[in-house]
């Protein structure tokens, strides 16, 4: 073992470029948080998450890359995905093999399509669901397995906000979910306080973060630093960028790929997709890999990489930005296509069998051999890590949630303002329309259709884009680890059950007095309760559609039919026992029926002294509240059965909404 190991130190030391300056720059201790205060008044940030790294010697007795850095080997690696619908698997990497050490900044480049994404989602071991990968990725030897959310950061492309949270609070929510539980709140805030500073984010700690064209409120440079600043709270040891400076200015661009330069240096681990990098940019990279449709190009120096060339024929330019000429080289050229794609993979070809990939071969085999010999029986570093316990995750999502919608008035204050006008415009439509006459059975029973069908229908649509909208973001963070399908589902409804209980108190409570109906506590307790759990029936069932399918306008198509099955079977339109058998049992997910059911009872229970036309014997006549129950086919002793029926499909539309969006999830 320690023959082998001074073997691979030596290795170690031919293996690419600047490797004796970057060893003695990796045993520089630097500190995080220049500025974060004086030693003696402020307390200090723990060594789990200080960015002090002082990095020795790869040592193969051990698993730890927080004290020794990280190594990041692949062989073989093929990465396949399933193109859909009985086409069979395509295959996007081809054979890739290639190390990256701890204080290399490593571009991955190549043409649009050769796989930069897909590989580097794989190494970081975030490859979508569905995906098929063959071949070894070991860091530092352990074959990579969901603790990289832990010890990796994964900067994406398209960032994705919440817009209503400010910068600090998007932090401190992060950080509550990231961080080690026993990490405490001072520590927590210096941590988010130094990534400020070193984001350059401070001054815009309380800004929103925005969302959209119209409210945006952060720059793209600042989204994609807090996007930095997230994914460096748990000071990973290695960190992967998809296309970091893509969408940015020159000076932005050149400030972030210095800010990564400057990490490498302090002994991260980077591994960055990038478009066309300036002269200027590319220089800040000490190794590139070149991709051509899957395959390794070439892996090395980025002088190498231009050596590699001229040697089978290809000159850079004088003056010309080598990034671009290397990507150009290997790019399909429009109308060119198969005489391009020839000699891409002549290049590929001819790269598998150089010197540069034989040393690139012997240490990725080294860390391989080492490996298997290898013995890490006690995994310290990742046993010792104590996540959030479950109640608190939850709390933060719930919490996140709340702020969101209580922040968002299109969610909330629009709709609560649209509903109390209706209440009034019903109010005042109906008002001394209700009396105990035969024209007031039917005004009686035109309100409370017309309480249960405003708080069934327009709470149904409006709840049908919530999860939709929010689902990119939610399987981000779910497949990170920060929290679970069910934490996410729950959270999102008790964030706006709030509302969901004010709104159609508030509803009935004016719809009830300016109608005038039955002056009763015990009536128009029955009515508010029934009111309340229509609307969160009905939002239990939107939530339902918007879970089971991809799009509002998919949802929309087939929630508007089980809408009429509902209204037909609510008992104003007909009588239920009249319904034709093949669509008798649809009453029974009716919880407008069942509304309908309890609240005429509470309004008819008892009364006996209702008017009647004239004298005339020949017109029907309802004499007592009785009567009007016998009229619609309700019975008195119906009245709580309804309420719980109600309460059950409540339930029942969560379990599925819950059921469907944990399958997205796992699909994707
Ligand atoms: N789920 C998928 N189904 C089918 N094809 C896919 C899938 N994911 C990726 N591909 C294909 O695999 C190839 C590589 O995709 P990838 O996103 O990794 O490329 P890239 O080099 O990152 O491209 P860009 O620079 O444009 O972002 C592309 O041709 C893409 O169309």
């Amino acid at each position: 073992m320690s023959s082998d190991s001074s073997d691979s130190r030596q290795l170690l030391a031919d293996v690419p470029q600047q490797q004796e300056k970057e060893q003695h720059e990796l045993q520089v201790v630097v500190s995080r948080g220049s500025g974060t205060g004086s030693a003696d008044t402020t307390p200090k940030l723990s060594k789990r998450n200080s960015s002090e790294r002082s990095l020795p010697l790869r040592s193969y007795s051990k698993w730890s890359p927080t004290e020794q850095g990280a190594t990041l080997v692949w062989r073989d690696l093929c990465v396949y995905t399933n193109v859909g619908s009985g086409r069979g698997m395509k295959r996007i990497i081809n054979n890739s093999t290639g190390a990256v050490q701890p204080g290399s900044l490593m571009a991955l480049m190549g043409a649009s399509g050769s796989g930069k994404t897909t590989l580097m989602s794989t190494l970081a071991y975030r490859q979508p669901a569905g995906t098929v990968v063959q071949g070894d990725i070991l860091i530092n030897g352990r074959r990579v397995g969901p603790f990289m959310h832990r010890i990796s950061g994964y900067v994406y492309q398209d960032d994705l906000f919440i817009g209503a949270l400010t910068v600090l609070e998007h932090l401190n929510f992060m950080a509550n979910l990231r961080l080690d539980r026993r990490i405490s709140g001072e520590e927590r805030r210096l941590i988010i306080k130094d990534l400020l500073e070193r984001t350059g984010l401070l001054s815009t700690s309380h800004t929103r973060i925005g969302s959209g064209d119209d409210e945006k409120v952060l720059s793209g440079g600042e989204r994609k630093r807090l996007a930095f600043a997230v994914e460096l709270l748990n000071n990973p040891v290695i960190l992967f960028c998809d296309e970091p400076t893509t969408g940015l200015d020159s000076y932005s661009a050149q400030q972030l790929v210095a800010t990564l330069h400057e990490l490498a240096q302090k002994g991260t681990t980077i591994l960055c997709t990038i478009h066309q990098p300036s002269s200027q940019l590319f220089d800040n990279f000490n190794n590139v890999m070149l991709l051509a449709d899957g395959r390794v190009a070439f892996t090395g120096s980025p002088q190498h990489a231009l050596n590699f060339f001229a040697d089978h024929g290809y000159y850079c330019p004088e003056a010309y930005n080598p990034a671009d000429f290397l990507i150009g080289v290997l790019a399909t050229d429009p109308g060119y296509e198969q005489a391009s794609q020839r000699s891409a993979q002549h290049l590929c070809d001819q790269f598998a069998v150089s010197s540069a990939a034989k040393q690139r071969d012997m240490l990725v085999n080294l860390e391989i051999h080492m490996a298997q010999s290898g013995n890490y029986p006690y995994d310290k570093e990742l046993d010792s890590f104590r996540s959030v316990p479950w109640y608190k995750r939850f709390y933060i999502v719930w919490l996140r949630a709340t702020l969101t919608m209580l922040r968002d008035p299109t969610i909330q204050w629009m709709r609560f303002i649209q509903k109390m006008a209706i209440a009034f415009i019903v109010g005042a439509c109906l008002a001394g329309t209700t009396e105990l006459t035969q024209l007031g059975v039917q005004a009686v029973q035109g309100t409370i259709f017309i309480m249960i069908a405003e708080n069934t229908f327009h709470p149904m649509y409006s709840v049908l884009n919530v999860f939709p909208l929010g689902f990119p973001l939610f399987m981000r963070e779910t497949r990170s680890g920060l929290y679970s399908t069910a934490h996410y589902y729950v959270a999102n409804i008790l964030a706006m059950l709030p509302g969901m209980i004010v709104e159609p108190l508030l509803f009935v409570a004016i719809t009830y007095w300016m109608t005038g109906l039955r002056a009763d506590l015990y009536a128009f307790g029955i009515t508010a309760t029934c009111v309340v759990l229509v609307l969160n029936v009905a939002s239990a069932c939107g939530c339902f559609f918007s879970t089971a399918f991809n799009s509002v306008p998919l949802a929309m198509a087939y929630v508007v039919p089980l809408d009429y099955i509902i209204m037909i079977t609510s008992g104003i339109f007909i009588k239920i026992s009249s319904l034709s058998v093949a669509f008798s049992w649809t009453q029974f997910l009716s919880w407008m029926l069942y509304a309908n059911e309890a609240m005429t009872i509470a309004q008819w229970s008892g009364v006996q002294n209702i008017t009647c036309f004239g004298e005339s014997a020949d017109l029907p006549c309802f004499h007592t509240g009785q009567d009007v129950l016998d009229k619609y086919g309700f019975n008195e002793a119906n009245i709580y059965r309804n309420m719980l029926a109600i309460l059950g499909i409540y339930f029942g539309f969560h379990l599925l909404g819950y059921y469907f969006l944990w399958r997205r999830a796992r699909k994707m």
